[in-house]
């Protein structure tokens, strides 16, 4: 089973896969971008061609990443292809001028790329996900480099809008059937890891 944790910022991800990884030790645990991902090329995501930009350089990670991916039975995945789409796409549909389009085309670039059998969506409320980035002293930093899109509200809530938006239409993106299953971030890690543990131990292959 390859499964994908999904959100925007802040939502929490990352603490809900360090404490997964505590729990399933037959699972193998990844994340994108890798740590082999080029950060000094990535540009702020403020222009159509910065993000047209910025997909090349993250799909070419996924696609070195696809051995490590293929290599286990069970996989958790810490952002995916739904980052791209959702962090990039707001941005390419300049290039489009229609979402649909825009995601379509994402989407045949992405092709030749393993898809997941489930998609875990952490739903954070934007000024959740806002304070909780404020109070970890976050300073919007892509690992060292600013991604200005995140700099204001409208830009996560771009972000946000895309995420809501390629997983309420799967099907019209591919006819591979990828479980989406969503879980309120804006409750305790605590709920948040609940919930979640029991979506894998129904979902993962003994
Ligand atoms: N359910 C929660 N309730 C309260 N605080 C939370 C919750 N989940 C995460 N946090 C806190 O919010 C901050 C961001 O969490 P985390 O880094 O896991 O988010 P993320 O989705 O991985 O963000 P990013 O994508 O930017 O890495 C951290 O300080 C974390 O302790
Ligand atoms: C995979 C992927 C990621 N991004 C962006 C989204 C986040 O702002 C950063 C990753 O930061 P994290 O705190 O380590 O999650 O990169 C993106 O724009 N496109 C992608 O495909």
């Amino acid at each position: 089973m390859f499964i994908t944790i999904e959100g925007i910022d802040g939502s929490g991800k990352t603490t809900l896969v360090n404490s997964l990884r505590k729990i399933f030790n037959n699972i193998h645990f990844t994340r994108e971008p890798t740590d082999k991902f080029q950060l000094a090329n990535l540009k702020t995501l403020s222009t159509p061609s910065n993000s047209f930009y910025n997909f090349f350089l993250f799909t070419y990670d996924r696609l070195e990443h696809q051995e490590e991916i293929n290599g286990y039975k069970n996989v958790i995945c810490d952002r995916y292809l739904a980052s791209s789409i959702a962090y990039e796409g707001p941005m390419i549909e300049g290039l489009f001028g229609d979402r649909k389009e825009t995601v379509l085309w994402m989407m045949e670039v992405s092709k030749m790329l393993k898809l997941p059998d489930m998609i875990i969506y952490l739903d954070a409320n934007l000024d959740v996900a806002l304070e909780r980035i404020r109070n970890s002293r976050k300073n919007l930093n892509f690992r060292g480099k600013q991604l200005s899109i995140l700099e204001e509200r409208e830009g996560l809530k771009a972000i946000q809008d895309y995420y809501e938006y390629f997983l309420g239409n799967m099907k019209m993106f591919t006819q591979k059937q990828i479980k989406i299953e969503k879980i309120d971030a804006n409750s305790s890690m605590e709920d948040v890891l609940y919930k979640a543990e029991n979506i894998i131990n129904k979902t993962i292959e003994k």
